[in-house]
């Protein structure tokens, strides 16, 4: 569980994250979004204890990270992939970081299973791809086994497959009870990779709720039958609008798909396509942040 209440980060006048206050509950995914510039890193920095609030608190399991007995066994983190010593070896960087926190040397190797790593523990991390490099940071971070995972773009830089490895990955987390606060500007990704968003914009706290909240509402039902205009009166009949679309299918609003599926059937009605449309994450997250971003194209 990771818990902010009134975080505030003040760059002189500029507040950098202004008041913002959730909680990141265990057994799910939470994506953390926002436009470039919007407070994430500053305030998964000030999660880690790497910077200091100007008011308000974060903490990790009931404790600021700075009071945390064993933090790297309490929360584990990716904040920037590239932050290895470059002629250290991938095993050398992790024996090091698990021999300062009283981690057994045997645990090195099994996170470098873990993350697919295992063949390249002899190379040297400066040489590492970009998505070698994340899945290093990812080792890192899970060393102590820690019940709390943060990770800031963890699939930068990664090509489809590592994609959807990590997803696997953060979704396991998830299921065996870890929470895991991620943040991402891939909007495709994150609505298929969490459970819950939090999206932020200018510091401020824009939104939160399940990822079903910013996709579901407004949805649109796309019928195709051969028995458009006897089906698209009976719908009508039954409080649903319907609109023609531009290739003979109908567009339905007011009703789910599962009661026009059922309306169907009722009715004897043969359907060649029932699906549904909604705003993406993509769509809805453009329009929550409209007035937050700070470096946009001009409009
Ligand atoms: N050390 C600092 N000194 C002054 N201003 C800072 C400092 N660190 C961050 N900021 C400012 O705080 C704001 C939030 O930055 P932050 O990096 O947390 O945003 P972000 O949401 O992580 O952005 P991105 O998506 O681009 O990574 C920005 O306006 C940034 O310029």
């Amino acid at each position: 569980m990771i818990q902010l209440n009134g975080l505030t980060k003040r760059y002189g006048e500029h507040a950098a994250v202004d008041d913002l206050t959730f909680t990141v509950r265990p057994g799910l995914v939470t994506g953390f979004l926002g436009p470039n510039g919007a407070g994430k890193s500053t305030t998964m920095r000030m999660i880690l204890g790497l910077d200091l609030p100007t008011s308000g608190s974060a903490t990790v399991m009931g404790r600021p990270y700075r009071e945390l007995r064993h933090p790297l066994h309490t929360i584990g983190s990716l904040l920037d992939a590239s932050a290895v010593h470059p002629n250290r070896s991938a095993y050398k960087h992790l024996l090091f970081l698990a021999q300062t926190n009283g981690i057994p040397d045997t645990r090195v190797r099994e996170v470098l299973d873990l993350v697919g790593l295992a063949d390249a523990a002899d190379r040297r991390a400066g040489r590492f791809s970009l998505g070698m490099g994340q899945r290093l940071g990812i080792a890192a971070a899970l060393l102590g086994d820690p019940p709390v995972l943060l990770l800031d773009e963890p699939v930068n830089g990664l090509d489809p497959e590592g994609v959807r490895w990590a997803r696997t990955l953060m979704r396991g987390w998830a299921a065996e009870g870890r929470t895991v606060l991620v943040s991402s500007h891939l909007m495709s990704e994150m609505a298929m990779t969490a459970d819950r968003l939090v999206v932020v914009g200018k510091g401020r706290l824009l939104a939160e709720g399940d990822i079903a909240d910013f996709t579901g509402s407004d949805q649109l039902v796309v019928v195709r039958t051969p028995d458009a205009g006897s089906f698209a009166r009976r719908l009508e009949l039954s409080g649903a609008r319907v609109d023609p679309g531009l290739s003979g299918e109908l567009l339905v609003t007011g009703m789910t798909a599962p009661d026009v599926g059922r309306l169907a059937a009722a009715e004897n009605v043969t359907l060649h396509e029932l699906s549904t449309r909604g705003p993406s994450l993509e769509e809805t997250f453009m329009e929550l942040t409209r007035d937050a971003v700070e470096y946009g194209a001009a409009r």
